[in-house]
């Protein structure tokens, strides 16, 4: 549907999502080889697969004795960790002497761990070994080629662990999705405090973080706002934009007001929109456009509306899918929580309620949630979501769309 003029016809809240994800998932961005250290935060190009088995030799996992036949054991010498160990001779009452994590010679028959061991006056090791096993055998934790991870998985301290665990020196990951931030609105102060009419920017100094925590790069010379209230400025600086990012975000300029120039904008740089207006409240204006780009590769543009708050319901209903799509990710899975206290529907909208989560493990709702109020969001767990046609009752189970906050943020 290339962009026109006139209103839209709103799509539901869920199959926004779905459309936002399968964008991104057809335009998904390149691989790369990245050392293990860079990998934090990307997803898996392809599947991670043990490189050998684990562990990779038979490995004590004690300091002791690896013993052969019976009781007393002369000791023929020792292995410490990181050595080739030689083989026990074929012969009873034989002992090499083992560090935890060193390699357990061919003919071990068990391992006795040093303290529950004894020396005989001549020298020899006795002592009885204990019943399980004291040491690891290969494929233990996994056989050679075995596949740990499917592609799309993604990455985090504990993959790069268990990569390093299984050989690799670099990790094939997806390209980080670039973004890029524009800010419309001449009412917009960029910095002291607001009054005369005038308001702060809220969203250019804030969206650039959430992105990150999204999975996007976004750097500083790509947030660029408010750009001037004419449809050239407005043209030229989402052209600017789509040059280096894969996503560009507009805040405001989404109704259709003397001064919102961002439909006419993409009517003329040639974008389709995916999604142009949501049945959900807040935040119904939001949409997602795809422009060709000057290469002839799509480009996104994902217009928030100028509402703070709703520009973030809009972040999290579209940007997010969007570009977990991009990342090559799954469709990020919502949690569901119960309801403390009722919230209202709306009508035949989804409703995006902002929420806390207690420590009960309730949601409950904040306050100061109006669209253009940032204090309520600013507290937040994130926004639950009562289905059109329904209300939240107290008690109800219902999904949560979970802002990306950090361990410790909010609680
Ligand atoms: N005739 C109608 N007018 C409006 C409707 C409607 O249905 N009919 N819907 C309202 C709703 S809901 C929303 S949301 C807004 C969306 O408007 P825009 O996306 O065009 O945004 P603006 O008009 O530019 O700004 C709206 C509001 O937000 C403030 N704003 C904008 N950018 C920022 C920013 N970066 N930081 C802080 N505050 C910002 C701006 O000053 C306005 O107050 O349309 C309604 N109108
Ligand atoms: O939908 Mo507007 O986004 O309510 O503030």
């Amino acid at each position: 549907m290339s962009a026109e003029t006139g209103p839209a016809t709103p799509i539901a809240w869920a199959e926004a999502q779905r459309v936002a994800f399968e964008a991104g998932r057809d335009a998904v961005t390149g691989a790369e080889r990245v050392g293990l250290a860079e990998a934090d935060g990307r997803t898996l190009a392809e599947p991670l697969v043990t490189l050998t088995d684990l562990p990779a030799f038979p490995t004590s996992s004690i300091d002791g004795y690896a013993v052969r036949g019976t009781p007393p054991w002369r000791v023929l010498g020792r292995v410490l960790a990181g050595a080739v160990a030689p083989p026990l001779p074929d012969e009873s009452g034989v002992a090499m002497e083992v560090a935890t994590g060193a390699m357990v010679p061919d003919g071990t028959e068990a391992i006795l761990r040093t303290e529950e061991s004894t020396t005989t006056p001549d020298g020899l090791i006795e002592g009885t070994p204990r019943a399980e096993p004291e040491w690891r055998v290969p494929g233990d934790e996994a056989a050679r080629g075995e596949e740990l991870f499917p592609a799309g998985t993604a990455v985090d301290p504990g993959v790069i662990g268990l990569a390093a665990h299984c050989g690799y020196d670099e990790l094939p990951v997806r390209r980080r999705p670039r973004g890029a931030v524009l800010v419309f609105g001449d009412e917009l102060l960029t910095q002291g405090v607001p009054g005369g009419g005038l308001v702060r920017d809220a969203l250019g100094p804030a969206l650039p973080s959430w992105l990150r925590r999204l999975g996007a790069t976004v750097d500083t010379g790509v947030v660029h706002g408010p750009v001037k209230d004419t449809l050239e400025a407005h043209v030229d600086a989402i052209r600017a934009a789509l040059d280096t990012a894969d996503l560009v975000c507009t805040t405001g300029g989404t109704m259709r007001g003397p001064v919102d120039h961002l439909h006419p904008a993409l009517r003329e740089l040639g974008g389709d929109y995916l999604i142009n207006t949501v049945a959900v409240r807040p935040g119904f204006p939001m949409l997602v456009a795809r422009v060709p780009g000057s290469d002839g590769r799509d480009r996104f543009l994902a217009g928030l509306p100028g509402n703070p708050q709703s520009a973030i319901v809009a972040l999290m209903s579209l940007v997010a899918p969007l570009l977990a799509g991009l990342a090559g990710r799954a469709r990020p899975e919502l949690p569901r929580v119960t309801l403390g206290a009722p919230i209202r529907g709306r009508g035949t909208d989804t409703h995006l309620a902002l929420v806390r989560v207690d420590r009960d493990g309730m949601a409950r709702p904040m306050a100061h949630v109006g669209s253009s109020m940032l204090r309520g969001l600013a507290g937040a767990a994130g926004f639950a979501v009562i289905p059109p046609g329904e209300s939240g009752e107290p008690g109800a189970r219902v999904d949560l769309v979970p802002l990306p906050l950090l361990n410790g943020e909010r609680r």
